[in-house]
């Protein structure tokens, strides 16, 4: 089958020793042949990992157009491996390369409905998570844009925050990322990175993508590294890109423009203890004070 590997792999990597380690992102583009989207992913993650990339990161709907046409019948079940190629795919390519993936997003089949989700691999090739994208993309901008996620997918109902070789990740998938809530658990629970995949379109994305992604990160302190699909111009649903490495002062470590492309940067988890003692957010915080009340309650 075209996704075989073996002749590809890697010796098996040494286990992280310091605080840094490099993250490679796949802009990748997307078509609306699934077993090709497969085969590019896997190049893709190969010429991340030529760069040192140990943990690689996919962007939303990476084996899948962007559009209800398509959600349902590129879908997998991901309990059964043999007839979930692009689980399969994932987890080869994991173990092959003795990488971390966080797998963008996919659609996935189960019980009957059908959810957004995204794959977290460890270097064994196991999957170590399963994050359901939370927050469903619904929105119309009268005579502009408007999508309706919620339409075809079902929301998830779990937060998601795992253990891996390079660190403690959150996760969250696009819209889920205009959520502050969501990263200030995440940082509670002791994330160094928030992945998001996602996939902002041109109405938002040049006005909030880097802007909310940079927010995110500075209100926790933490990095955040996003995922998107390059951009097709002829799509319906036009794609912003511009995935992006975001450090914990909200500085931008490494970016890249609509184009497919693969963005290989240099983490170094010791700039957020540095960040937070020189600017002890936590410390500063007046929690005594913070008080969401509902005023409904009050009249
Ligand atoms: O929040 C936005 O502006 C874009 C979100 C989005 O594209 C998505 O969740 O798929």
């Amino acid at each position: 089958m075209a996704t075989s590997s073996t002749n590809l792999c890697f010796p098996s990597l040494p286990p992280l020793t310091t605080s840094k380690f490099k993250i490679g992102l796949c802009q990748l583009s997307v078509s609306s042949d699934k077993n090709q989207n497969i085969i590019h992913a896997r190049n893709s993650m190969k010429v991340a990992v030529d760069q040192g990339a140990r943990l690689v990161v996919l962007p939303e709907m990476w084996n899948c157009p962007c559009s209800s046409d398509y959600f349902a019948k590129f879908a997998e079940d991901f309990s059964h491996e043999d007839s979930s190629p692009s689980f399969k795919m994932l987890s080869e390519v994991a173990s092959c390369y003795r990488i971390t993936i966080v797998g963008g997003s996919m659609p996935e089949w189960c019980s009957g409905r059908l959810h957004n989700t995204c794959c977290v691999f460890g270097p064994d090739g196991k999957l170590k998570a399963k994050h359901r994208k939370i927050h469903l993309f619904d929105i119309d901008i009268p005579g502009k844009f408007s999508f309706k996620e919620s339409d075809s997918f079902a929301a998830g109902e779990e937060l998601t925050i795992v253990n891996t070789e390079v660190g403690r990740i959150g996760i969250g998938i696009c819209h889920d990322m205009r959520f502050p809530e969501l990263a200030m658990l995440y940082k509670e629970k002791g994330a160094h990175l928030i992945c998001y995949p996602g996939a902002f379109n041109m109405s938002t994305g040049e006005l909030l993508w880097e802007l909310v992604q940079r927010g995110r990160a500075i209100d926790n302190q933490l990095f955040v590294a996003t995922c998107s699909p390059s951009r097709d111009s002829a799509a319906s649903y036009t794609i912003w890109g511009h995935s992006t490495v975001v450090g914990p002062f909200g500085e931008i470590i490494a970016t890249s423009g609509p184009e497919e492309t693969v963005v290989v940067a240099e983490i170094d988890y010791s700039e957020i203890q540095l960040r937070r003692e020189s600017l002890p957010l936590e410390k500063q915080k007046r929690s005594d004070i913070y008080r969401f009340v509902d005023m409904r309650d009050q009249s």
